[in-house]
Order: C-alpha cells, then structure tokens, then sequence
C-alpha cells in the first residue's frame, strides 16, 4: 500500500525539510518488509490563489481513486502512536489503494476535502504551521512503521 502525504505549500530547503525527508526516508527502509511503499510528498502551489476551495481541488486532483484520506486538521479526532500505527496497519490489511494525509495552507482545508476524507486527525487543540505539522506528520508515519516492526523506538 502506498503512503504519501500531500501538503499545501512548498518546503524550501530548511531544517523542517531535512527532518521530513530524513524519517520518510527512514520510514521507506521499514516499510519495505510490512507492505508499505512510497512515503512521498506532493506539494500543492495555487498559483490562481483560489484560497481554501482551490486548494482542495487541486490537493484531490493529486490523490488515487481508490485511497484512503486523512485531513490534518485541529477540530479532528486525537489518536496515540499505537492508536495511529494501528489504522495504518488495518488500511493495509484490508488492501486499501493508498493511504494519503493532506496538510492544508493557511486557512485550512477546504469543504471538498473535508467531505472526501476518512478521517480529520488532529495533533491537539493548537494550531501548528504547516511545515511543523509535516514535521510531526512524518514522525508519526516513521514511529508508526516501528510500532508495527516491533522495534524498541516506541518505548511506552
Ligand atoms: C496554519 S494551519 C491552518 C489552520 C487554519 N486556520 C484552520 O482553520 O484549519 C495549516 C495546516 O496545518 C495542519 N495543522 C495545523 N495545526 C494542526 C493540528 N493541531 N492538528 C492537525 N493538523 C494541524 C492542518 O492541516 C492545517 O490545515
């Protein structure tokens, strides 16, 4: 099964580049032996500035028919580490075409995405800027791999 993100906005290079690529990269190593592929970011630029509403077009266009989607959004649901590696594995159990996490821009996701999405998780109350909440995004993908490889990177 194919994990992407895709993400409202371009990463220049900069630290919170570097960290994304890095547990991706450390993420596509664990997923190989449990099923899970790709592990790439699709960046989304309106260049029209359509706002919210042309960004989800354009965040939809990017994503495969048949796969499941996760809006980041702060009113979504909370889930733990164990919680979230626990839905990656059961998308891939039950032979969902791809598992996608769509990040917004500033104003957040539009109406089209939000009705389109399986789920609307949630990193808390706060709101976090875009390239910190890919940050975060991607630690939990990688911590996600670990919880299911079994391998002592998850302590708790
Ligand atoms: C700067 S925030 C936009 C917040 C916007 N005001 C809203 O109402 O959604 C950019 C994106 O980062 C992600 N994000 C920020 N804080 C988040 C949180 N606490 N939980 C989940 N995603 C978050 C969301 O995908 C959001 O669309």
């Amino acid at each position: 099964m194919r994990v992407g993100v895709l993400a409202v906005g371009r990463l220049r290079a900069s630290s919170e580049r570097s960290l994304v690529e890095d547990y991706l990269s450390r993420a596509a190593k664990a997923g190989r032996g449990m099923g899970l592929t790709g592990f790439d970011v699709t960046e989304i630029d309106d260049r029209k500035g359509s706002g919210r509403d042309g960004e989800a077009a354009l965040l939809l266009k990017a994503l495969p028919e048949s796969a499941a989607l996760v809006a980041l959004d702060e009113r979504g649901r909370t889930l733990d580490s164990p919680g979230f590696a626990g839905e990656v594995a059961g998308l891939r159990d039950r032979g969902a075409g791809g598992l996608f996490f769509a990040i917004g821009g500033a104003d957040g996701h539009g109406a089209a995405l939000l009705e389109r999405a399986d789920l609307l998780l949630s990193f808390g109350a706060m709101v976090w800027p875009h390239m910190l909440a890919r940050v975060m995004l991607t630690e939990q993908i990688y911590r996600a791999t670990q919880i299911l490889a079994g391998t002592p990177y998850h302590r708790v």
